[in-house]
C-alpha cells in the first residue's frame, strides 16, 4: 500500500483506506508523519479522481486562461492573495486565479459568470465542483488521519475540521523566452495550513530535502496529490511538523498547468497542547490566520526569515 524508502517522499495510496482495517489506517498515518516531519509533505493517491475527471479540470484550466486579461484581472477578493496573481517581474512565467469556497455553488457559478459573461459555462462549473468535492473530501480525511495520529483529541480534531476554509487555484506557467529564467516560483513556503498541487503532464514541482537537495515531484498517475505543510500547520503543531520548502522550474517547451487546493482556518488558531512539553516549549502565539496573510502582504520582504516565525513566532 504504502511506497516507502528512507529519505524519499512517501507515496500513500488511500483509495482503498475507507474500507480497510485499522493496521493500514496506522501504516498510513505513520508514513504522514514520516513525511510531514521530514520533508513537509508527502504524495497520495487517490483513484475516485478518475481519469476522465482529471482531464475535464485540465480542459477547463486551459480555457480559463484563454479568456482576455482584461477579463482574467476581474478575478478579485478581499482575502489576500486569493484572486487573480500574475505579471509579476520576479516570477514572470507565473499566473494564477482562484475561487474562495468552491464546493458552493454560487461561488464558482460567479466565478464562471465573470469569466464567460454571454458564454455557456455549465461544463466548467460543473466540472469545478466534482473535482473540487473529492478534494476537500481527500483533504478533510487527511487532517483526521494526521490529527489523530497525534492524538489529539477527537473535540478538538472536530472543531479545527470544521473551521477549515478551501481555496481552488489554478496556475498557469508559460515556457521562457530566450535568455529568461527558468524559475516559475522561487523557493518558498505557503502560508496555509495544508496546500494540496495536482500537477497536468509537465513536471516542475520540486521539494527542498532536509539536506538542501532539490528533488523532483513528478505529475503521475493521474489521480496523484501532493500534500504540503503550510506555515500555520508548522505553528499549530510547534514546529514537529515543517512546512514545506518549493519551488517550480520550468523545462522544455510546453506551458505547464497545475491546479491548487490551499486550506485556511477561521477563528485563532492556538499550537495544539499536545506538542508542548518541557522539552518543546511553545514556540508560537495564537494567531488569526487572514490577519497573518494580511501581515505577508503589507510587510516588507524578508526573504530568509520564516515568515510565521516573524508574525506570531515567541
Ligand atoms: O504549481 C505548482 O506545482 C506549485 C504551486 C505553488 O507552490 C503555489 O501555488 O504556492
Ligand atoms: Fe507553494
Amino acid at each position: 500500500m504504502v511506497c516507502e524508502a528512507k529519505g524519499k517522499v512517501p507515496i500513500i495510496d488511500l483509495s482503498k483506506i475507507e474500507g480497510s482495517g485499522r493496521e493500514e489506517w496506522e501504516l498510513a498515518c505513520k508514513e504522514m508523519r514520516v513525511g510531514l516531519e521530514e520533508f513537509g509533505c508527502f504524495s497520495v493517491v487517490y483513484d475516485k479522481v478518475s481519469l476522465e475527471l482529471h482531464n475535464s479540470i485540465f480542459e477547463a484550466t486551459k480555457e480559463l486562461f484563454h479568456v482576455p486579461i482584461e477579463t482574467r484581472l476581474k478575478n478579485t477578493s478581499e482575502k489576500p492573495y486569493h484572486g487573480y496573481f500574475g505579471g509579476f517581474s520576479a516570477i514572470p512565467l507565473y499566473e494564477s486565479m482562484g475561487i474562495d469556497n468552491p464546493i458552493q455553488p454560487q461561488p464558482t457559478q460567479s466565478f464562471a459568470n465573470l469569466m464567460w459573461p454571454t458564454a455557456e459555462n455549465n461544463h466548467f462549473c460543473e466540472t469545478v465542483q466534482r473535482f473540487s468535492t473529492l478534494l476537500v473530501k481527500l483533504e478533510k480525511m487527511v487532517t483526521k488521519m494526521v490529527l489523530e495520529s497525534y492524538g489529539v483529541s477527537k473535540a478538538v480534531s472536530e472543531s479545527n475540521m470544521e473551521s477549515t476554509n478551501y481555496l481552488l487555484r489554478f496556475l498557469k506557467y508559460r515556457v521562457p523566452e530566450k535568455d529568461e529564467t527558468d524559475v516559475g516560483l522561487h523557493c518558498h513556503t505557503d502560508l496555509t495550513f495544508f496546500s494540496i498541487i495536482h500537477q497536468h503532464l509537465i513536471s516542475g514541482l520540486q521539494v527542498l530535502s532536509p539536506d538542501d537537495e532539490w528533488i523532483d515531484i513528478h505529475p503521475s498517475p493521474h489521480c496523484s496529490f501532493m500534500f504540503m505543510a503550510g506555515d500555520a500547520l508548522m505553528a499549530w503543531s510547534n514546529e514537529r511538523i515543517r512546512s514545506c520548502r518549493h519551488r517550480v522550474i520550468i523545462k522544455g517547451e510546453e506551458t505547464r498547468y497545475s491546479i491548487g487546493m490551499f486550506s485556511f482556518k477561521s477563528g485563532t488558531i492556538a499550537v495544539a497542547e499536545e506538542f508542548v512539553d518541557d522539552a518543546n516549549p511553545l514556540r508560537y502565539k495564537p494567531f488569526n490566520h487572514y490577519d497573518f496573510l494580511t501581515y505577508d502582504k503589507t510587510r516588507a520582504a524578508h526573504q530568509n526569515i520564516s515568515r510565521i516565525k516573524e508574525y506570531c513566532g515567541i
